[in-house]
């Protein structure tokens, strides 16, 4: 009895099992645990009987001086350990890695021209993988010095074979540092950490089965493949998974209601459910909400990285049509066609909640009347997990911006509350809304209409921390959203602020606003402990990389971007960072 290889864990498996966890822990979702849970059962099974058969016929054994002694079908409890931590640890760094990636829009990969392109890259994969097992069969049947890496091969080789066959499109679409550094970074450490266990002699390769040859100084060119390849597997096992989540989430009309935790039988489904059944218009709607949102908002787009998966996909929308929404009404070049699009965007709502409308009537609508850069963003809002009632009464608020043609709109502060309650307490709304539908509450339901009414408090302050920021930006187009009595207050009339948005005395009415947006935030901040745990981490991050930008504005010589104060991004990381680990 020894403990050398227990100590192998305590120093080189343990420590970065915590470190993985304790940085991914933010975002350990239940179908995070669930997905590891699965990754692991899978890698004891396969790997026991054929670990088991290496140790009986000798190719490695363990002295009985460096294990404690307990075995499993002859196979030290160590050893089980160490399927178990390697699959957790490269499990989690491919997590962490892949957090930031909306991987649906990856399933968009194999369409269009380039199909036969695919379909040559899937038939190589498969004829490479297949004179691998066959070169491995070859290399036991010999008998000889190839036994080990034959073992190795004709195990892990058809493993690779299946789950390339199953999700190579996603594995080659996926960017690299969700597939080979998750493989190439553990395999690497454990190499090292290999080295170190064979010159002390805590496992043995036995000779006459394994070539001799080193990839340096004490490791052997079998040990450097298998863990390889084990690597290899766990991130393949993981990419075939979330390939099977990107399916079951995103084509509702394929997998109705899918089940957040997804039985094996109906992740099989979904990997087996051929491209050419795939909605393309979801995916462009997808696609476009993504690159719109990193375009447009770097505040929202780092927090959108933070929600757990079809959550994500239906804020990205939800962003996708506010967006598109504000953008039309902003842009136009007169107020006139500015009330005509809100009369369309209203014609679009009323069509999408009517029971009378088709839906290729509201395609129809949708194609006739919209330009096309903007169509998929109305086509996806998911209008059946929404209420009409916050979409109209966003309407309601551009068409209060309109007003400002005639005569200045906000007067009181109440007129400010009233209008930023339109265009982002609604917002606010629909993302609860969103939330609930997807991880539904199990509060009575007057406490989560007090979570709503947070909700809308909060979006307010974070309009008003917009408009603080935006004050020379929306005199330039000659708006002044600051309440007219605070402007006479502050001895200054409505065309002294279009004329000079950058007075000294303005700065004043900003700390005002600023003031006000803070003790909103400071309120209803509290509430957001009481959404279902999977969104509270990601809403602190949405609501407080925003609220950072008016902390930015309360500083001494803040940085300026196209007339709008920034936060510097390695400021929003740390916020995101800290809130989410609060
Ligand atoms: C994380 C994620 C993907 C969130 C998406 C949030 C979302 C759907 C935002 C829509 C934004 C939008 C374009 C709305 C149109 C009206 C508008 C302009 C509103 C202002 C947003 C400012 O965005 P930006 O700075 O990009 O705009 P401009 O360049 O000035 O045009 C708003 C300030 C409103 C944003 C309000 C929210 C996101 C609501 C936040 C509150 C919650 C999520 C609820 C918190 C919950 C509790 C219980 C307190």
């Amino acid at each position: 009895m020894g403990f050398d290889y227990a100590i192998v864990h305590l120093k080189y498996t343990i420590p970065p099992a915590v470190l993985l966890t304790w940085l991914y822990r933010p975002f350990f979702y239940s179908l995070d645990a669930y997905k590891v849970v699965y990754l692991i059962s899978v890698a004891l099974v396969s790997t026991i009987p054929w670990d088991s058969y290496l140790i009986r016929t000798g190719i490695w054994s363990y002295p009985s001086h460096v294990i404690i002694g307990p075995k499993l079908f002859d196979i030290p409890i160590e050893e089980v350990f160490f399927f178990v931590v390697q699959t957790y640890n490269t499990s989690l760094l491919y997590l962490l890695l892949s957090r930031p990636t909306f991987q649906p829009v990856y399933l968009s990969a194999e369409r269009g021209a380039s199909h036969s392109r695919w379909r040559s890259s899937r038939l190589v994969g498969q004829a490479f993988l297949l004179a691998v097992i066959a070169w491995g069969w070859r290399c036991i049947k010999d008998d000889s010095l190839g036994t080990y890496t034959g073992l190795i091969l004709i195990w892990a080789g058809p493993f690779l074979l299946l789950l390339w066959t199953l999700a190579y499109q996603f594995i080659l679409a996926l960017p690299l540092t969700n597939t080979a550094l998750p493989i190439l970074l553990p395999t690497l450490y454990l190499w090292i950490v290999d080295t170190l266990a064979l010159r002390r002699g805590t496992w043995v390769i036995n000779t006459g089965t394994k070539y001799g040859v080193h990839l340096w100084d004490g490791l052997e060119i079998e040990e450097a493949l298998f863990f390889l390849l084990t690597n290899a597997l766990i991130v393949c096992g993981q990419v075939a998974f979330d390939n099977a989540l990107a399916v079951l989430h995103t084509f509702p009309t394929l997998f109705a209601d899918p089940s957040l935790l997804p039985s094996p039988a109906t992740l099989m489904r979904a990997l087996l459910t051929p491209c050419s059944k795939y909605n393309n218009a979801r995916l462009t709607g997808l696609d476009e909400a993504v690159r719109r949102l990193k375009r447009k908002s770097r505040s929202f787009y780092l927090a959108s990285a933070t929600f757990p998966g079809p959550l994500r996909a239906d804020l990205l929308l939800l962003y996708s049509f506010c967006r598109v929404a504000d953008d039309l009404v902003d842009n136009a070049s007169s107020a006139d066609e500015a009330r005509d699009w809100i009369a369309k965007l209203r014609k679009f709502l009323n069509n999408v909640y009517s029971d009378t409308a088709s839906e290729s009537a509201i395609h129809h609508q949708v194609c006739a009347e919209f330009p096309l850069a903007m169509q998929s963003a109305l086509l996806q809002l998911p209008t059946a997990k929404l209420s009409p009632q916050p979409l109209e009464d966003l309407l309601r608020g551009f068409e209060m911006d309109l007003a400002f043609e005639d005569e200045p709109l906000i007067k009181t502060a109440e007129d400010l509350r009233v209008y930023s309650e339109r265009v982002a307490g609604t917002v606010a709304q629909m993302c609860i809304q969103l939330i609930f539908y997807w991880y539904p509450s199990i509060l009575p339901a007057e406490e989560q209409s007090a979570i709503i009414a947070a909700g809308n408090n909060m979006g307010v302050a974070l309009q008003y921390v917009n408009i603080a920021r935006d004050i020379a930006v929306d005199a330039h187009i000659g708006r002044v959203y600051l309440p007219l009595n605070w402007l006479s207050e502050a001895g200054l009339s409505y065309d002294d602020v279009l004329k000079n948005p950058k007075q000294s005395q303005i700065e004043t009415l900003r700390e005002h606003l600023l003031s006000d947006a803070f003790s909103l935030h400071e309120k209803a901040k509290d509430a957001i402990e009481h959404l279902p745990v999977e969104a509270r981490g990601p809403i602190r991050v949405a609501v407080e990389s925003y609220m950072e930008i008016g902390r930015v504005l309360r500083q001494d010589g803040f940085k300026v971007k196209a007339g709008r104060a920034t936060v510097p991004k390695s400021r929003r990381v740390m916020v995101a960072w800290r809130t989410l680990n609060r």
